[in-house]
């Protein structure tokens, strides 16, 4: 069986060359001709698996994308040929809300306010805003929720979903909104611009705009106006209309301004690879040996140890930056778009990014009189013991 596999996927020769011929190629360089021989083919987000794509691919049985989204599928087109399709849903949740907290806790210290004090708006409860709600909540964090789908589906499978707001009430009463929404062009429920030019005018002075969703839920061209023109609100933006090509005055303009990576830990990454592995493995009725534990390395930081004299602010600062600093992605955004380009720059970054774990790898050990700061670090994810 020949495996054509995303440059971008980690352990895809461990894992897909267990099951086949690996061919490996950079995602925006797999075209129709690269799967003239292929019967499987293993994306991330950067390929588009379309009608033109599968033109040639006679022999396809199988396409997996090792990500979330699958908003860059025809499942279609797929279906209609007879191609078994898997996703990776929730791979990497846990770190798009690391990437979250990452970027709240920098912004508060840059701009002298407490994340205690700030109310969080999460539109799109689904495994990334639902695990976001879980640990602001357990860190004692006012939230507010908006999915209109969720709720339509509590009306007709009782769900039960209270204290869900619309997406006005949301923006009229929260300090902090938070866009987790797949793409979705059709249908009773549409995300593309679900933020338009009308509810960027509606946001708050002061407020911060954080979209990890997909770029094109924002509209970018009137969110660069309103942080151009007024500059009382703070974008957060890791995702963009027309990536890797994204606006550059946006960019700069966002406070922090990152190339679609809050989903890249190792650990996600090597997820996503796992059950598309698993899916494949399935599918050709194989048996699919290798674990998680199997792939993963040890973390390369695995313990803290914090004694009295942290405030709450600090030692969650501390101890995320230990695990994963957001103004690193932000910086070598910026950097490598000054060197290359932006296009160049964005893929350059996410081709060559460094090992990044999730919270829940380290390790916090509470001594006496730290020990009050084991609900706020627990419920933001890390592994947290007192002595
Ligand atoms: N920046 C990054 O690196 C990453 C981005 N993502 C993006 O985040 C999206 C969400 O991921 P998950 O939570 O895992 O997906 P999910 O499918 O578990 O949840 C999505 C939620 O959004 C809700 N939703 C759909 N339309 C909506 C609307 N019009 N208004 C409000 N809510 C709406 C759905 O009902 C669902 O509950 C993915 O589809 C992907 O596009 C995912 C992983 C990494
Ligand atoms: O899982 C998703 O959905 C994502 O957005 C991925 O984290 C994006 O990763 P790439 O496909 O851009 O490598």
């Amino acid at each position: 069986m020949r495996i054509v596999v995303d440059a971008n996927v980690p352990a895809a020769d461990t894992c897909f060359g267990a099951l086949g011929e690996v061919v490996r190629l950079p995602g925006r360089e797999i075209d129709a001709a690269a799967l003239q021989e292929a019967d499987a083919l293993v994306v991330r987000s950067i390929t588009r698996v379309d009608e033109a794509l599968l033109a040639r691919a006679a022999r396809l049985r199988f396409v997996g994308t090792c990500t979330i989204g699958t908003d860059h599928v025809d499942e279609g087109a797929l279906a209609e040929r007879g191609v078994a399709f898997a996703s990776a849903p929730g791979c990497n949740a846990e770190a798009v809300v690391d990437y979250v907290l990452g970027s709240l806790a920098t912004l508060a210290e840059r701009q002298g306010w407490r994340l205690a004090e700030r109310r969080v708006g999460i539109v799109g409860v689904g495994n990334v805003g639902g695990r976001l709600l879980e640990r602001l909540t357990a860190m004692g964090i006012d939230c507010l929720a908006c999915d209109p789908p969720r709720v339509a589906a509590e009306v007709t499978e009782g769900e039960g979903l209270a204290g869900f707001v619309d997406l006005g009430t949301l923006i009229d009463e929260c300090d902090v909104i938070c866009l987790h929404t797949p793409l979705v062009t059709e249908g009773s429920h549409p995300t593309w611009h679900l933020l338009d030019a009308q509810r960027i005018a509606a946001l708050a002075p002061g407020c911060v705009l954080l979209n990890a969703g997909r770029g094109d839920c924002v509209d970018g061209q009137a969110l660069r106006q309103r942080l151009a023109g007024q500059g009382d609100v703070t974008a957060v933006l890791d995702v963009w209309e027309h990536e890797p090509a994204i606006d550059s005055g946006l960019a700069d303009l966002a406070a922090i301004a990152t190339p679609h990576v809050a989903g890249y830990s190792l650990d996600g990454k090597l997820r996503g690879t796992q059950r598309i592995y698993r899916a494949l493995a399935r599918h050709v009725g194989l048996p699919a040996r290798l674990t998680l534990a199997d792939l993963a390395p040890p973390p390369p930081v695995r313990r803290l140890v914090l004694d009295a004299g942290f405030c709450p602010e600090e030692a969650l600062r501390l101890c995320l930056r230990a695990v994963y600093d957001v103004r690193r992605d932000h910086d070598s955004l910026h950097r490598e778009a000054r060197r290359q380009g932006m296009a160049k720059g964005f893929d350059a970054c996410r081709a060559a990014y460094p090992l990044r774990r999730e919270l829940a790898t380290l390790d916090i050990e509470l001594r006496e009189g730290a020990q009050d700061l084991a609900p706020l670090l627990s419920g933001a994810g890390f592994r947290v013991a007192t002595t």
